[in-house]
Protein backbone atom coordinates (compact mmCIF):
# COMPACT_ATOMS: atom_id res chain seq x y z
CA UNK A 1 0.00 0.00 0.00
CA UNK A 2 1.51 3.72 -0.90
CA UNK A 3 1.90 6.15 2.28
CA UNK A 4 -0.21 9.11 2.00
CA UNK A 5 0.68 12.48 1.29
CA UNK A 6 0.21 15.35 3.95
CA UNK A 7 0.25 18.80 2.38
CA UNK A 8 0.76 21.20 5.30
CA UNK A 9 0.59 24.84 5.36
CA UNK A 10 2.88 26.56 7.86
CA UNK A 11 1.51 30.47 8.39
CA UNK A 12 4.55 32.29 8.65
CA UNK A 13 3.68 33.62 12.39
CA UNK A 14 5.00 30.27 13.36
CA UNK A 15 8.74 32.05 13.08
CA UNK A 16 8.11 34.27 15.78
CA UNK A 17 7.30 31.60 18.57
CA UNK A 18 10.79 29.94 19.18
CA UNK A 19 10.99 26.68 18.43
CA UNK A 20 7.35 26.14 17.54
CA UNK A 21 8.15 24.94 13.70
CA UNK A 22 10.62 22.85 15.52
CA UNK A 23 7.84 20.63 18.06
CA UNK A 24 5.38 20.41 14.21
CA UNK A 25 8.46 18.94 12.71
CA UNK A 26 9.30 16.38 15.55
CA UNK A 27 5.81 15.00 14.97
CA UNK A 28 6.82 14.11 11.93
CA UNK A 29 9.19 12.36 12.53
CA UNK A 30 6.85 10.15 14.63
CA UNK A 31 4.64 8.93 11.60
CA UNK A 32 4.96 5.88 9.41
CA UNK A 33 3.47 5.25 6.45
CA UNK A 34 3.34 9.06 5.57
CA UNK A 35 5.20 11.55 3.42
CA UNK A 36 4.98 15.60 3.98
CA UNK A 37 5.12 18.51 1.86
CA UNK A 38 5.81 21.70 3.57
CA UNK A 39 4.17 24.66 2.16
CA UNK A 40 5.20 27.96 4.38
CA UNK A 41 4.24 32.31 4.54
CA UNK A 42 5.84 34.29 6.15
CA UNK A 43 3.73 37.42 5.87
CA UNK A 44 4.87 39.15 9.10
CA UNK A 45 8.21 39.08 7.89
CA UNK A 46 7.30 40.55 4.91
CA UNK A 47 5.59 43.32 6.41
CA UNK A 48 8.78 44.51 8.68
CA UNK A 49 11.39 43.89 5.78
CA UNK A 50 9.18 45.96 3.62
CA UNK A 51 9.08 48.34 6.59
CA UNK A 52 12.38 48.89 7.42
CA UNK A 53 13.00 49.30 3.42
CA UNK A 54 10.76 51.82 3.96
CA UNK A 55 8.05 50.74 1.94
CA UNK A 56 4.38 51.41 2.65
CA UNK A 57 2.49 47.64 2.15
CA UNK A 58 -1.59 47.53 1.75
CA UNK A 59 -3.73 44.51 1.42
CA UNK A 60 -6.73 43.75 -0.59
CA UNK A 61 -9.05 41.31 0.52
CA UNK A 62 -6.09 39.25 2.40
CA UNK A 63 -3.49 39.61 -0.96
CA UNK A 64 -0.77 41.79 -0.06
CA UNK A 65 -0.60 44.10 -3.19
CA UNK A 66 3.20 43.64 -4.49
CA UNK A 67 4.97 45.75 -7.00
CA UNK A 68 7.69 45.33 -9.00
CA UNK A 69 10.32 47.30 -6.87
CA UNK A 70 8.90 45.54 -3.30
CA UNK A 71 9.98 41.66 -4.93
CA UNK A 72 13.23 41.71 -4.04
CA UNK A 73 12.20 42.04 -0.53
CA UNK A 74 9.07 39.67 -0.67
CA UNK A 75 11.62 37.26 -2.18
CA UNK A 76 14.24 37.83 0.11
CA UNK A 77 11.77 37.56 3.31
CA UNK A 78 10.15 34.49 1.87
CA UNK A 79 12.15 32.19 -0.28
CA UNK A 80 15.21 33.41 1.69
CA UNK A 81 14.56 34.20 5.16
CA UNK A 82 11.51 32.17 6.00
CA UNK A 83 12.54 29.00 3.69
CA UNK A 84 15.75 28.76 5.50
CA UNK A 85 14.53 29.29 9.17
CA UNK A 86 12.14 26.83 8.72
CA UNK A 87 14.75 24.38 6.82
CA UNK A 88 16.80 25.14 9.99
CA UNK A 89 14.41 23.69 12.65
CA UNK A 90 14.04 20.28 10.48
CA UNK A 91 17.24 20.18 10.16
CA UNK A 92 18.05 20.31 13.99
CA UNK A 93 15.18 17.54 14.28
CA UNK A 94 16.69 14.73 11.67
CA UNK A 95 14.89 15.73 8.47
CA UNK A 96 16.84 16.15 5.12
CA UNK A 97 14.45 19.06 4.12
CA UNK A 98 15.12 20.57 0.74
CA UNK A 99 14.03 24.50 -0.19
CA UNK A 100 12.16 25.27 -3.14
CA UNK A 101 10.10 27.65 -4.74
CA UNK A 102 6.51 26.48 -6.18
CA UNK A 103 8.49 26.28 -9.87
CA UNK A 104 10.24 23.66 -8.89
CA UNK A 105 7.61 21.63 -7.13
CA UNK A 106 5.35 22.08 -10.61
CA UNK A 107 3.53 25.09 -9.71
CA UNK A 108 3.80 28.10 -12.42
CA UNK A 109 2.79 31.53 -11.70
CA UNK A 110 0.83 33.79 -13.91
CA UNK A 111 -0.32 37.63 -12.76
CA UNK A 112 -3.74 37.32 -10.79
CA UNK A 113 -4.78 40.96 -11.27
CA UNK A 114 -2.82 43.95 -12.39
CA UNK A 115 -4.15 45.99 -9.53
CA UNK A 116 -2.24 44.13 -7.17
CA UNK A 117 1.02 44.23 -9.21
CA UNK A 118 3.21 41.10 -8.74
CA UNK A 119 0.57 39.02 -7.11
CA UNK A 120 0.78 35.31 -8.84
CA UNK A 121 -2.15 32.69 -8.91
CA UNK A 122 -1.04 28.77 -9.26
CA UNK A 123 -1.36 26.55 -12.94
CA UNK A 124 -0.38 22.97 -12.42
CA UNK A 125 2.50 21.86 -14.52
CA UNK A 126 3.32 18.22 -14.16
CA UNK A 127 6.99 19.23 -14.38
CA UNK A 128 6.96 18.29 -10.39
CA UNK A 129 10.73 17.35 -8.53
CA UNK A 130 8.50 16.58 -5.81
CA UNK A 131 7.92 13.26 -5.86
CA UNK A 132 11.65 12.30 -6.43
CA UNK A 133 12.24 14.11 -3.14
CA UNK A 134 9.74 12.37 -1.41
CA UNK A 135 11.14 8.81 -2.76
CA UNK A 136 14.26 10.13 -1.76
CA UNK A 137 13.26 10.28 1.62
CA UNK A 138 13.71 14.57 1.58
CA UNK A 139 11.46 16.97 3.43
CA UNK A 140 10.04 18.89 0.59
CA UNK A 141 9.75 22.93 2.16
CA UNK A 142 8.15 25.11 -0.01
CA UNK A 143 7.84 29.13 -0.12
CA UNK A 144 5.05 30.79 -1.83
CA UNK A 145 7.78 32.53 -4.11
CA UNK A 146 6.43 31.34 -7.92
CA UNK A 147 7.81 32.15 -11.53
CA UNK A 148 6.13 32.05 -15.15
CA UNK A 149 7.38 30.52 -18.22
CA UNK A 150 9.04 33.75 -19.04
CA UNK A 151 10.82 33.39 -15.43
CA UNK A 152 8.97 36.85 -13.63
CA UNK A 153 8.58 36.50 -10.16
CA UNK A 154 5.29 36.18 -7.95
CA UNK A 155 4.20 36.74 -4.83
CA UNK A 156 1.69 33.84 -4.33
CA UNK A 157 -0.52 33.72 -0.99
CA UNK A 158 0.71 30.83 0.97
CA UNK A 159 -2.52 29.29 1.19
CA UNK A 160 -3.28 29.48 -2.21
CA UNK A 161 0.35 27.63 -2.91
CA UNK A 162 -0.38 25.17 -0.46
CA UNK A 163 -4.10 24.61 -1.54
CA UNK A 164 -2.01 23.99 -5.10
CA UNK A 165 0.41 21.66 -4.08
CA UNK A 166 -2.11 19.66 -2.31
CA UNK A 167 -4.16 19.10 -5.64
CA UNK A 168 -0.97 18.36 -7.64
CA UNK A 169 -0.22 15.69 -5.46
CA UNK A 170 -4.08 14.70 -4.89
CA UNK A 171 -2.93 15.02 -1.20
CA UNK A 172 -4.52 15.62 2.44
CA UNK A 173 -4.11 19.47 3.05
CA UNK A 174 -3.92 20.79 6.82
CA UNK A 175 -3.85 24.85 7.39
CA UNK A 176 -1.33 25.34 10.38
CA UNK A 177 -2.23 28.68 11.42
CA UNK A 178 -2.42 31.08 14.58
CA UNK A 179 -5.78 30.53 16.01
CA UNK A 180 -7.31 27.02 17.18
CA UNK A 181 -10.06 27.41 14.73
CA UNK A 182 -12.50 29.75 12.41
CA UNK A 183 -14.06 31.54 15.47
CA UNK A 184 -18.13 32.13 14.60
CA UNK A 185 -19.16 36.36 15.97
CA UNK A 186 -18.80 35.06 19.07
CA UNK A 187 -15.70 33.93 19.03
CA UNK A 188 -16.36 30.51 19.19
CA UNK A 189 -14.93 27.80 17.84
CA UNK A 190 -16.60 26.18 14.35
CA UNK A 191 -16.04 22.51 14.48
CA UNK A 192 -17.47 22.44 11.00
CA UNK A 193 -18.10 24.99 7.76
CA UNK A 194 -19.48 24.81 4.18
CA UNK A 195 -19.73 26.86 1.06
CA UNK A 196 -23.22 28.29 2.66
CA UNK A 197 -22.29 29.16 6.33
CA UNK A 198 -18.57 30.50 5.11
CA UNK A 199 -20.53 32.89 2.07
CA UNK A 200 -22.98 34.22 5.57
CA UNK A 201 -20.05 34.68 7.74
CA UNK A 202 -18.05 36.42 5.21
CA UNK A 203 -20.95 38.72 4.60
CA UNK A 204 -21.47 39.47 8.05
CA UNK A 205 -17.46 40.27 8.61
CA UNK A 206 -17.29 37.41 10.88
CA UNK A 207 -14.38 36.27 8.65
CA UNK A 208 -12.01 38.49 7.10
CA UNK A 209 -8.34 38.96 6.33
CA UNK A 210 -6.07 36.65 6.04
CA UNK A 211 -8.86 34.23 7.07
CA UNK A 212 -11.23 35.42 4.53
CA UNK A 213 -8.22 33.67 2.08
CA UNK A 214 -7.88 30.68 4.01
CA UNK A 215 -11.39 29.41 3.98
CA UNK A 216 -12.44 30.52 0.26
CA UNK A 217 -9.26 28.23 -0.92
CA UNK A 218 -10.22 25.31 1.67
CA UNK A 219 -13.49 24.92 0.28
CA UNK A 220 -12.04 25.25 -3.44
CA UNK A 221 -9.26 22.42 -1.93
CA UNK A 222 -12.46 20.19 -0.40
CA UNK A 223 -14.45 20.68 -3.45
CA UNK A 224 -11.15 19.85 -5.45
CA UNK A 225 -10.19 17.13 -3.65
CA UNK A 226 -13.25 15.60 -2.83
CA UNK A 227 -12.77 15.31 0.97
CA UNK A 228 -12.74 17.64 4.13
CA UNK A 229 -9.51 20.16 4.73
CA UNK A 230 -8.79 20.90 8.26
CA UNK A 231 -7.60 24.81 9.63
CA UNK A 232 -5.87 24.14 12.89
CA UNK A 233 -3.12 26.00 15.54
CA UNK A 234 0.82 25.25 14.90
CA UNK A 235 0.27 26.66 18.88
CA UNK A 236 -0.61 23.06 20.41
CA UNK A 237 1.47 20.64 18.50
CA UNK A 238 -0.71 18.11 19.86
CA UNK A 239 -3.75 19.14 17.38
CA UNK A 240 -1.32 18.08 14.31
CA UNK A 241 -0.72 14.39 15.90
CA UNK A 242 -4.65 14.41 15.90
CA UNK A 243 -5.17 15.10 12.58
CA UNK A 244 -2.89 12.78 11.68
CA UNK A 245 -4.20 10.29 13.17
CA UNK A 246 -7.78 11.24 11.66
CA UNK A 247 -9.03 12.72 14.39
CA UNK A 248 -11.30 16.06 14.65
CA UNK A 249 -9.83 19.01 15.88
CA UNK A 250 -10.08 22.80 14.46
CA UNK A 251 -12.44 23.55 11.64
CA UNK A 252 -13.39 20.89 9.25
CA UNK A 253 -13.94 22.74 5.84
CA UNK A 254 -16.29 20.33 4.09
CA UNK A 255 -17.09 20.38 -0.04
N1 LIG B 1 -13.54 34.39 12.06
C1 LIG B 1 -12.21 34.31 12.30
N2 LIG B 1 -11.73 33.29 13.06
C2 LIG B 1 -10.43 33.19 13.35
N3 LIG B 1 -9.49 34.07 12.89
C3 LIG B 1 -9.90 35.10 12.13
C4 LIG B 1 -11.27 35.26 11.78
N4 LIG B 1 -11.38 36.37 11.00
C5 LIG B 1 -10.16 36.88 10.87
N5 LIG B 1 -9.24 36.14 11.53
C6 LIG B 1 -7.82 36.44 11.60
O1 LIG B 1 -7.15 35.58 10.70
C7 LIG B 1 -5.86 35.30 11.24
C8 LIG B 1 -5.27 34.08 10.53
O2 LIG B 1 -5.03 34.42 9.18
P1 LIG B 1 -3.54 34.76 8.73
O3 LIG B 1 -2.98 35.85 9.57
O4 LIG B 1 -3.54 34.98 7.25
O5 LIG B 1 -2.83 33.39 9.10
P2 LIG B 1 -1.61 32.60 8.49
O6 LIG B 1 -0.44 33.55 8.49
O7 LIG B 1 -1.47 31.46 9.43
O8 LIG B 1 -2.00 32.19 7.11
C9 LIG B 1 -6.11 35.15 12.71
O9 LIG B 1 -4.96 35.36 13.49
C10 LIG B 1 -7.19 36.21 12.98
O10 LIG B 1 -6.60 37.43 13.35
C1 LIG C 1 -0.06 37.72 -2.21
C2 LIG C 1 0.17 37.56 -0.75
O1 LIG C 1 -0.65 37.98 0.05
N1 LIG C 1 1.30 36.95 -0.38
C3 LIG C 1 1.64 36.71 0.99
C4 LIG C 1 2.64 35.56 1.00
C5 LIG C 1 3.01 35.12 2.38
C6 LIG C 1 1.85 34.54 3.15
O2 LIG C 1 0.81 34.18 2.63
O3 LIG C 1 2.16 34.40 4.49
P1 LIG C 1 1.18 33.90 5.67
O4 LIG C 1 0.77 32.52 5.33
O5 LIG C 1 2.09 33.97 6.83
O6 LIG C 1 0.01 34.85 5.77
C7 LIG C 1 2.29 37.97 1.62
O7 LIG C 1 3.00 38.71 0.95
O8 LIG C 1 2.08 38.17 2.83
Amino acid sequence: MSSKTWVIKLGGAVLNTENAAKALFEILNEQDDAQFVIVHGGGSLVDSWLKEAGFASAKHQGLRISPKEQMPYIVGALAGAANKQLMAQAISVGHKPVGLSLYEAGITASQKLKALGQVGQCHNNADSIINDLLSAGRLPIISSIGFDEQGLLYNVNADEAAAAMANNLNAELIFMTDVEAVLDANKQPLHQLDTKHIDTLIAEGVILGGMEVKVKTSLHAAQHLRRGVYISSWQKPENLTALLQGEHVGTKVTP
